[in-house]
């Protein structure tokens, strides 16, 4: 999906995830001349994008604004940045945790705040974007969801409080699939195969498998039924993984979720 006109966007913050975006925006045709990232790390900042390392005393107010420091820093970025902002901006935030209230305690003038939880998939147009936002009018909602369509899949969070879940489960999905795919491969090596082998075969497993998934009318429970041939050994397997697996991803969650409602509560 291409990327909407937004006018002029300043990135405070352009590490891992705001980069992500960044990449996938500019991969889905985003003008990299639009675009001015406020970032310490002078090399995170892609090529063509305008960069500055501290926020600027003063100047034109951008059409979007996202901050992607980590939470821990927005009191660091607030003071200097708050002045920039004008009525007609959009504040995106993709900060962990932190609620609307607290942004708009810290930033009152933009005419909307929205929340979004990406993720890093993001980078390759791949990414689950969950947006919420409070007061934003339909043609603001409209070019916040596309921006962000460009990036993947767009989910509308309607109730804040389920933010925290949502990052735990799509925010930091990325990383407990990676986890899983490590342990595929490992679990391969452990059978004997060549180490090097049997990642490449896990990554690929996974691959091929999330591709079907999406691919096919079926659930993934149907799918996994039919791998599991009667009689087989899938079952033998499947059967160790169901007594862990639900309860292993259920704590992964509320482990994640627990921290993102502390930031939130440092945040505040
Ligand atoms: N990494 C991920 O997969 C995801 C991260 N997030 C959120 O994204 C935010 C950033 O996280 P990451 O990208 O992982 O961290 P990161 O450390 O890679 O990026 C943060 C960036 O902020 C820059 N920075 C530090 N002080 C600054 C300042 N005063 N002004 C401007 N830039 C400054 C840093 O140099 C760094 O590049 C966090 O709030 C996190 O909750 C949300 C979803 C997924
Ligand atoms: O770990 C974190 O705090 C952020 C939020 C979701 C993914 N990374």
């Amino acid at each position: 999906m291409a990327v909407p006109e937004t006018g002029p966007v300043l990135l405070v913050g352009c590490g891992n995830m705001a980069g992500s975006m960044l990449r996938g925006w500019l991969a889905a045709g985003l003008d990299p001349a639009q675009v001015t990232a406020v970032e310490p790390n002078a090399a995170s900042v892609p090529a063509g994008v305008t960069h500055l390392s501290m926020l600027p005393p003063d100047g034109a107010s951008p059409a979007i604004v996202m901050l992607g420091v980590k939470p821990q820093k927005l009191d660091e970025v607030a003071p200097a940045l708050a002045p920039l902002l004008a009525p007609e901006t959009i504040l995106l935030s993709i900060l962990a945790g932190t609620e609307l209230g607290s942004l708009r305690a810290r930033f009152p003038a933009p005419r909307a705040i929205v929340r979004v939880m990406p993720n890093m998939p993001a980078a390759i147009g791949r990414g689950v974007l969950a947006l919420h936002a409070d007061g934003l009018e339909p043609a603001g909602r409209e070019l916040v969801a596309a921006m962000m369509g460009a990036l993947g899949l767009v989910e509308w969070i309607g109730d804040e409080r389920l933010f925290d879940a949502v990052t735990a489960l799509s925010g930091s999905g990325p990383a407990f699939l990676f986890r899983f795919i490590d342990a595929l491969g490992k679990a391969g090596a452990a059978l004997g195969l060549p180490a090097d082998q049997a990642a490449r075969m896990a990554l690929a497993t996974v691959g091929g498998a999330a591709a079907l998934a999406e691919a096919s009318d079926a659930d993934p429970g149907t799918l996994a039924e039919r791998v599991a041939s009667p009689g087989g050994s899938t079952r033998k397997g499947l059967d160790v993984l169901d007594r862990t697996l639900d309860t292993l991803l259920e704590d992964t969650l509320v482990a994640a979720e627990r921290r993102n409602a502390e930031l939130a509560a440092e945040t505040r």
